[in-house]
């Protein structure tokens, strides 16, 4: 029986059309909807009782699924796009997504044609295994900072790869602990006494017959992290270096080279391609994002619609909790945030795509806004998905809290992704330092171009005033733009007058960087609002679609203009009525889009195996199925629990003496 039933009859737009709207082709949803079923109807991957096994359990099972998952692929021939959704719907985190995410990348960007030849067919058939050895014990963030030493030695031609501290340890790589065979290992290149800064270099971990040790190097797994299951599937590791020897051809050559005669040179590309991995990997965060987060609101909508409380009348049903205001006001701009996501993820792969080529091509002009705009949107999206899932949980109420909800673990595997691949305080940083040399370029005739263009517009933004009369004025495109480009405007402007207060610019940014933070999320949410409304100028085909779009685009914006109405009200860029009227057609999006709810998640197509979550199962059959999952609990394999003869009965036979005295 479909206990929702009800609320899909309601929908007023085409399920179907909005399923290919969200996956982005038809093609890539008939692939995504094929993969996810058969993953889904395949024991081998099965995953719920991953938050009740012990680490060693839990990880021996990563290695068999991936293994057997390496299998599936080979034995029905999935093609590259095929491999990668299987592995994203098996949905465990595991070394893997280091070896192909990181491992691979980094030799693609950064070794020379010579070197790619050499180490990515055997890393493409997993004859090696790889992972991405960068962040240390006592560094991260700071890249520079990093104390792994790769020295030249002229002699035996090789760099010679030393830890010289307990800081130097490498610490977190995903993969290292337990697995990799190999990684390419972040050092500070030193050269007859001379240091030439971070460089990437191959080297070999673990015997390739008996997977011990190289000799010199000392590697384990750093421990228990964070939740049941969730990313304890992965090893994140510790690793050492003796004095490793490792060959000159294994420095990663593409960006700058060591010769055989200890010369160092610099290619012509920029030296931040060293960066580069970092980049790749942001902007697929940012693609992942919308998956992450429209995977808690399928189940907290869902459930919202299943849930009942107060209301009855005349012994009728309870209010369902998805009908009050204030669950629809935390609710819904988390469904429309989802779809923001989506496609601002889409719109930053067009972007990585294109400044890849051009680098390819020489162009290197388009590489500090690619920066920029991956490490902001990392940062504005991971925090507002991390942000969203708990949300979600709490939008479930007590049930929420339950691993059977799935949102427990959703929530412990998502939230590191605030932190690595660049902390998300550290990055917005980076957006705040390329928004304050735009501005200070304005004058200098060169002309803001893509995301910043309408740092171009700064005369006409700094004055102009909002002209809303009335509530679905907030509808129109071009106003909502301008109000998100003047506060964008304004914010950074006011930083960079403030700054040049300071004789030394590094010290003001220092104490400016709370004010810097806020003016680059302002423009990190004016890239979302900007690309969400961009999308809905394409031909949007689908009984309703484009009008369910439009309405949760709306919920975006107004949702985010009523949070920082700070703001918007202090950059004088609209009055409090019109920050009022804001709100008003907010509600009425909410009422707009409440029957349409369920469909609008029923459109992410997830399976119930891809969820994990008895509280956003399709058919909405929650109790029964509640009531079940709570006996099969470990805990309840027997009646009375290990220990109680030893704890708890001695325990009640002193109460009962005691009463009897
Ligand atoms: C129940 C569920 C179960 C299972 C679920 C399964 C899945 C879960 C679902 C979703 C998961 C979602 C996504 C997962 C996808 C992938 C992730 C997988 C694993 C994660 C593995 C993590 C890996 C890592 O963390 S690797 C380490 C990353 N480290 C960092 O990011 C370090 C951050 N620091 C830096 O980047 C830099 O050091 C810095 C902060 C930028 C500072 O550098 P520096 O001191 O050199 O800087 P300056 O500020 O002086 O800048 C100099 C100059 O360079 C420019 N610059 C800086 N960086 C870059 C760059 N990257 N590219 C281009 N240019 C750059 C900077 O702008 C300056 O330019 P100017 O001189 O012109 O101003
Ligand atoms: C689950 C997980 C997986 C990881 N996988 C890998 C991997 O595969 N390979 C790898 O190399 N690394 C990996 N990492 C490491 C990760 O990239 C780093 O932890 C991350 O870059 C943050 O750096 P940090 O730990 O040095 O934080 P820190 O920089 O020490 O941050 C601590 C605090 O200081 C603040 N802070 C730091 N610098 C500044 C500043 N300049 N201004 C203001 N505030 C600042 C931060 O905002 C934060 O609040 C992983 C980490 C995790 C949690």
């Amino acid at each position: 029986m479909d206990y929702l039933a009800d609320e899909r009859k309601k929908a007023e737009f085409d399920v179907d059309e909005m399923k290919i709207v969200w996956a982005g082709s038809r093609h890539a949803f008939e692939v995504s909807d094929r993969i996810s079923k058969l993953v889904a109807n395949d024991p081998g991957f099965r995953k719920d009782t991953r938050t009740m096994l012990a680490r060693k359990e839990l990880f021996k099972n990563t290695l068999r699924k991936a293994a057997y998952a390496w299998k599936r692929i080979h034995d029905l021939h999935l093609s590259e796009e095929e491999a990668s959704r299987l592995r994203f719907y098996v949905d465990e985190p595991a070394y893997t997504d280091l070896h192909w995410g990181m491992f691979v990348p980094a030799i693609k960007g950064q070794g020379t044609d010579e070197q790619q030849k050499k180490w990515l067919p055997l890393a493409y058939k997993m004859q090696i295994i790889g992972c991405y050895a960068q962040t240390e014990l006592g560094h991260g963030s700071n890249v520079q900072g990093l104390e792994t030493t790769a020295t030249f030695d002229p002699q035996t031609d090789e760099f010679v790869i030393h830890s010289p501290t307990l800081t130097s340890s490498k610490w977190w790589p995903g993969g290292l602990g337990k697995v990799s065979t190999h990684g390419v290992v972040y050092a500070r290149l030193i050269i007859n006494g001379e240091e030439h800064g971070i460089h990437g270099f191959i080297v070999q971990l673990r015997s390739l017959e008996d997977h011990l040790p190289l000799p010199g190097v000392t590697v384990g797994d750093i421990g228990m992290k964070f939740g049941n299951g969730a990313y304890n599937t992965m090893d994140n590791g510790v690793l050492r270096f003796d004095h490793v020897r490792i060959p000159r051809n294994q420095m990663l050559m593409r960006v700058s080279q060591v010769t055989r005669d200890g010369k160092y040179k610099q290619s012509d590309v920029p030296r931040q391609l060293v960066y580069g991995t970092m980049v790749y990997v942001r902007q697929t965060i940012v693609a992942d994002a919308s998956c992450a987060l429209s995977r808690a609101v399928t189940i907290a909508t869902r459930y919202s619609a299943v849930r009942r409380q107060f209301g009855s009348q005349n012994g009728g049903p309870e209010t369902q909790v998805i009908d009050y205001k204030t669950q629809q006001n935390r609710l819904f701009p988390l469904l429309a945030s989802a779809y923001a996501f989506k496609f601002v993820g889409e719109w930053l792969t067009w972007l990585y795509n294109d400044v890849t080529q051009r680098l390819q091509a020489s162009d290197f002009s388009t590489l500090p806004e690619a920066h920029a705009c991956t490490a902001g949107l990392k940062s504005l999206t991971t925090t507002a998905t991390a942000d969203g899932i708990e949300e979600c949980r709490k939008l479930c109420g007590g049930h929420g809290y339950l691993c059977s909800s799935g949102l427990p673990e959703l929530f412990a595997v998502y939230v590191p992704a605030c932190t690595y691949e660049g902390d998300n305080t550290v990055l917005l940083l980076q957006v705040a330092r390329f928004l304050m040399k735009t501005v200070s370029q304005l004058g200098s005739g060169k002309k803001p171009l893509g995301t910043i263009s309408y740092m171009g517009k700064i005369e006409h933004l700094m004055q102009s005033r909002c002209t809303v009369q009335k509530a679905e004025d907030w509808l129109k495109p071009s106003q909502v733009l301008e109000a998100f480009e003047a506060r964008a405007v304004k914010m950074a402007v006011s930083c960079a007058k403030n700054l040049s207060k300071f004789t030394n610019p590094e010290e003001g940014f220092a104490e400016l960087s709370a004010d810097l933070v806020e003016a680059a999320v302002a423009h990190c949410q004016l890239i979302v609002v900007s690309k969400f409304i961009d999308k809905l100028q394409q031909d949007i085909p689908g009984k309703g679609v484009k009008q369910q779009l439009e309405a949760l685009c709306g919920i975006y914006y107004l949702y985010l203009l009523h949070k920082h109405q700070g703001d918007f009200l202090a950059t004088s860029y609209l009055t409090p009525k019109q920050a009022a009227l804001a709100n008003d057609q907010l509600r009425a999006l909410y009422t707009k889009v409440r029957p349409n709810a369920v469909a609008l998640v029923d459109s992410f197509n997830y399976t119930d195996h891809f969820l994990g979550s008895i509280l956003g199962c399709y058919d909405g059959n929650v109790y029964p199925k509640l009531y079940d999952a709570a006996w099969k609990d470990p805990l309840n394999d027997s009646v009375v629990p290990e220990g109680y003869h030893e704890y708890v009965r001695p325990l009640l036979k002193q109460q009962l003496h005691t009463a009897k005295l």
